[in-house]
């Protein structure tokens, strides 16, 4: 287990799960992305593991957690690539992002996944993807009777609805994968 994975299980940060990001490792790699924008950056696992791929690769990250983002900035600072990760501190509803991204990955606050999409699909490259995690959200998408309380049940009913949502937008097609939680990739038609 790596240093910020062992950071993460103490801390209980929720960080993504290895199968996933070992999926979207190779979906960056297959897709010959470049350029990556990520809502929720948490510890930086995964912004400072896509940074890592190639040299030329340009991470952008957003997070709103002044804890997280004390801790995200050691972290890159202590990865050696500074030069590749800009962290931008704030909520990701509300600052604004320049550029256009190969791809988007969504992995902030579940209930808002929508309006993530909605904001930032205009900065994808017209081969690009958007890959957004937790799609399962443990088993529960598929099992809501198992929630526990209301607000779990609320979150597992957006998660729901953004499935759907995504599933029936005309001009974009999205697969899902059972990898890690749940990763939809999205990408236009
Ligand atoms: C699941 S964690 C991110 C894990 C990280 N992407 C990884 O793979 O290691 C979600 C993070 O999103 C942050 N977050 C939630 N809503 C946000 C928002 N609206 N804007 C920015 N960050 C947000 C949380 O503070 C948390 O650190």
């Amino acid at each position: 287990m790596s240093d910020l994975e062992q950071y993460a299980k103490e801390h209980q940060v929720p960080i993504m799960m290895d199968g996933g990001l070992k999926f979207l490792l190779e979906k960056l790699k297959e897709n010959q992305c470049l350029s990556f924008l990520e809502l929720g950056t948490a510890i930086a696992r995964t912004s400072i593991e896509v940074a890592k791929l190639d040299s030329r690769m340009k991470v952008v990250t957003i997070e709103r957690n002044p804890d997280m983002i004390v801790q995200a900035k050691k972290n890159i600072e202590e990865s050696g690539l500074s030069d590749q990760i800009t962290l931008i501190e704030g909520d990701a509803l509300e600052v604004d992002v320049d550029g256009m991204f190969d791809c988007i990955f969504i992995d902030a606050a579940k209930a808002q996944y929508r309006r993530f999409f909605d904001k930032y699909c205009i900065h994808l490259n017209e081969n690009g993807i958007i890959v957004s995690d937790n799609m399962n959200f443990h088993g529960l998408v598929e099992h809501p009777e198992l929630s526990r309380n209301r607000n779990t049940r609320q979150l597992v009913r957006k998660i729901h609805d953004y499935h759907t949502y995504l599933a029936e937008l005309s001009n974009y097609e999205t697969a899902f994968y059972d990898y890690g939680d749940g990763v939809a990739i999205t990408r236009r038609k």
